[in-house]
């Protein structure tokens, strides 16, 4: 039996040897690759937490103590040592083990969100609740390089380093990368210490006291804490976190599990809030990701785990498209600039950092920043084009409406993964930017159907340049190009069967089902107009005079149905007194979990089936007929369910 099979829980880790202990590292690397290449995931971030982690659950007491993960990502060892073995078959799909820490799966668990730098405002706020309370905990979160380059992270250290009595422990998980190496002041800094040669000598000469001294409390940390106050003194004249007033360990090799644990009893010792900062590899232990240039597998999709290689072809992504008319602006546009918040390549602005390497800023995790830097490079004289995921953007929410739009600035936002992502989970949809951005007076949204409209969109969002633009799309694959059949004003009509019974609003990417729609009522006496308004804020006029033409409304959006682009519809109808009844077809507005995208759209009755279905019913109830006569009875096509 192997020492992993052993594990059920954290209490399992305690009589373990030095060897069972570097065994059971070797074997947790071997499942996780084993498990993910199956099923896609964090690879790399979890490679490189396996001894930290193994440290945390040896030297605290989870669940009395509670453990954080900042962005979550790299929770899964954590996971595999809290009794969630068998649970990585099924890793990230519907129904199954979730890809970040989840309440729902365990008591262990704490935070749910994967929005990165925040666990250090969760732990700051647990700490003082356990102070008011009189409870005796800690609270360890482990925070990544990555992470700790958001404001929001800087914010909550100004409030940890405040209180010296709360029990707070700070793992700074520093691989020296957030997707690729992380950028900014912050990283020189952590790069400082880790990359001086000297660091290497007080390193090995940190390790021989700790090796030599039992551990004995304060001698320990004062060594510890001494050389390294010397090795910062040289090397930076003040210690970044110890002017903040907190207690600095470190550097520790991240990766030696027992300079690790030793490092923590110090700091579990000093009953106050101290930052550990451990030096680790992203990948480590598996070759092929630590060789993996671009993000060392940061999130691979199914592979051979022999070669690396993925399982699944390589379709042409909206973002592929996105990558590549980008570069085609920035030649025809020198004043067109690029701003990444440290996702460069996943957001597909690699390839417009290489041809302009002086026009693409990768500001780290610091979307807030990522946006009102775009309102002073507009300001400037710049056309900035932000590429944030949709669910990140939402932090920047009052940057895009008052450092933009109030200054009417030309900004082109471009926000991927839009609507229902999938695999990744409740914080990781993107159904909430139709919403939000309806409330920002002067922006405008356009929301693409297919490669050809994206690339026209993009292109005439660039050229506008008296206020902000967004575009939008979903995760992964392009659907085939949607031809119009007509064009009125600015709208694309789609389809156009019989009567004008029913108008479909298509907004963006729900364009294909939409057509799909049409298809299965076609043969069923069921006149439909299709519409995709490519701009769909603000509403287009010619989307009121098409629903006066028509005895039913149908918006179709892959959003939240709360202030999306159908509650919009339905707002201008009212104003514009069309007694026409609007139906809008959206996400309720829930947390999503997690499954595959096409998994959750029929889940929320966005497939084409559902959609025919309750558009017939809506017909018959309309002239009061019976469902049967207007659906062909047992001839229907739309089986239910
Ligand atoms: C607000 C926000 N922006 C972007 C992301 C996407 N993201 C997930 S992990 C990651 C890199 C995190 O780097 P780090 O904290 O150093 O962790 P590592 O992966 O290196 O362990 C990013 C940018 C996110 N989760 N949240
Ligand atoms: C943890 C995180 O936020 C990112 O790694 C995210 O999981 C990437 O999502 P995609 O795989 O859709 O690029
Ligand atoms: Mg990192």
């Amino acid at each position: 039996m192997s020492v992993l099979e052993t594990i059920q829980g954290p209490a399992d880790l305690a009589g373990l040897s030095e060897q069972q202990l570097a065994d059971l590292a070797r074997e947790i690397r071997e499942f996780l690759v084993a498990k993910v290449s199956r099923t896609g995931g964090h690879l790399g971030p979890n490679l490189g937490v396996v001894e930290i982690t193994l440290a945390i659950h040896r030297v605290f007491d989870s669940p009395r103590d509670r453990i954080l993960f900042d962005v979550g990502h790299q929770a899964y060892v954590h996971k595999i040592l809290t009794g969630r073995q068998a649970g990585f078959d099924q890793l990230r799909r519907k129904g199954g083990l979730s890809g970040y820490p989840s309440r729902q799966e365990s008591v262990h668990d704490v935070i749910e969100n994967s929005h990165a730098s925040a666990a250090l405002s969760y732990a700051d706020g647990l700490a003082k609740a356990y102070q008011l309370r009189g409870e005796d905990r800690h609270v360890v979160v482990v925070v990544g390089d990555g992470a700790l380059t958001g404001g929001m992270a800087w914010e909550a250290l100004n409030n940890i380093a405040a209180a010296k009595d709360r029990r707070i422990v700070i793992i700074v998980n520093d691989n020296g990368r957030s997707y690729t190496p992380t950028v900014g002041g912050l990283a020189s800094y952590l790069n400082a210490l880790r990359t001086n040669p000297r660091y290497e000598q007080v390193l090995e000469l940190v390790k021989r006291s700790l090796n030599r001294t039992p551990i004995v409390g304060a001698p320990v940390y004062d060594v510890l804490h001494g050389v390294k106050r010397g090795l910062k003194d040289v090397l930076v004249p003040q210690g970044l976190f110890e002017d903040l007033g907190l207690k600095y360990v470190g550097p520790i090799d991240g990766h030696d599990r027992a300079a690790v644990e030793h490092a923590l009893e110090q700091a579990k010792r000093f009953g106050g809030p101290v930052l550990v900062h451990c030096v680790t590899r992203k990948g480590y232990g598996y070759h092929i990701a630590e060789q993996d240039e671009a993000d060392c597998f940061h999130s691979p999709p199914t592979f051979d785990p022999a070669t690396g290689i993925p399982l699944t072809g390589s379709e042409p992504k909206w973002t592929s498209i996105f990558r590549e008319e980008l570069v085609e602006i920035g030649r025809q546009r020198p004043d067109v600039v690029a701003i990444t918040a440290a996702m460069e390549h996943p957001t597909g602005l690699d390839a417009f950092a290489r041809e302009f390497p002086d026009r693409c800023f990768d500001v780290g995790i610091a979307e807030q920043h990522a946006v009102t830097s775009a309102a002073g490079l507009a300001m400037g004289g710049m056309h900035p084009v932000v590429a944030i995921y949709s669910t990140f953007f939402n932090r920047a929410f009052d940057q895009v409406l008052m450092d933009v739009a109030l200054h009417r600035c030309p900004v082109t936002f471009v926000l991927d993964r839009s609507g229902v992502t999938g695999e990744d989970g409740p914080s990781h949809h993107g159904m909430w930017d139709l919403s939000i951005l309806q409330v920002v007076p002067g922006l405008r949204i356009a929301a693409p159907r297919d490669g050809t409209r994206l690339r026209e969109l993009l292109w005439q969002a660039v050229g506008i340049d008296d206020g902000p633009t967004v575009l939008r799309f979903p995760k992964g694959a392009v659907p085939d190009d949607v031809p119009a059949v007509d064009r009125v004003g600015g709208c694309d009509i789609l389809v156009r069967t019989g009567e004008p019974d029913v108008l479909v609003v298509a907004v963006g990417a729900m364009a294909t089902t939409c057509v799909d729609v049409a298809s299965r009522l076609a043969g069923h006496g069921i006149g439909v107009t299709v519409v995709d308004p490519r701009w769909v804020k603000p509403v287009d006029p010619v989307l009121i005079d098409l629903a006066r033409q028509h005895r039913l409304v149908v918006s179709v959006e892959d959003n939240g149905r709360v202030g999306g682009v159908g509650a919009a519809l339905g707002l201008a109808l009212a104003d514009a007194g069309v007694p026409t009844p609007l139906h809008v077809a959206g996400i309720a507005q829930e947390f999503l979990q997690h499954g595959s995208r096409s998994e959750l759209l029929a889940d929320l009755g966005l497939s084409a089936q559902a959609l025919a279905r309750d558009i017939v019913e809506r017909v018959a109830s309309l002239e009061g007929a019976p469902l049967d006569a207007l659906a062909g009875g047992e001839h229907d096509p739309l089986p239910r369910g």
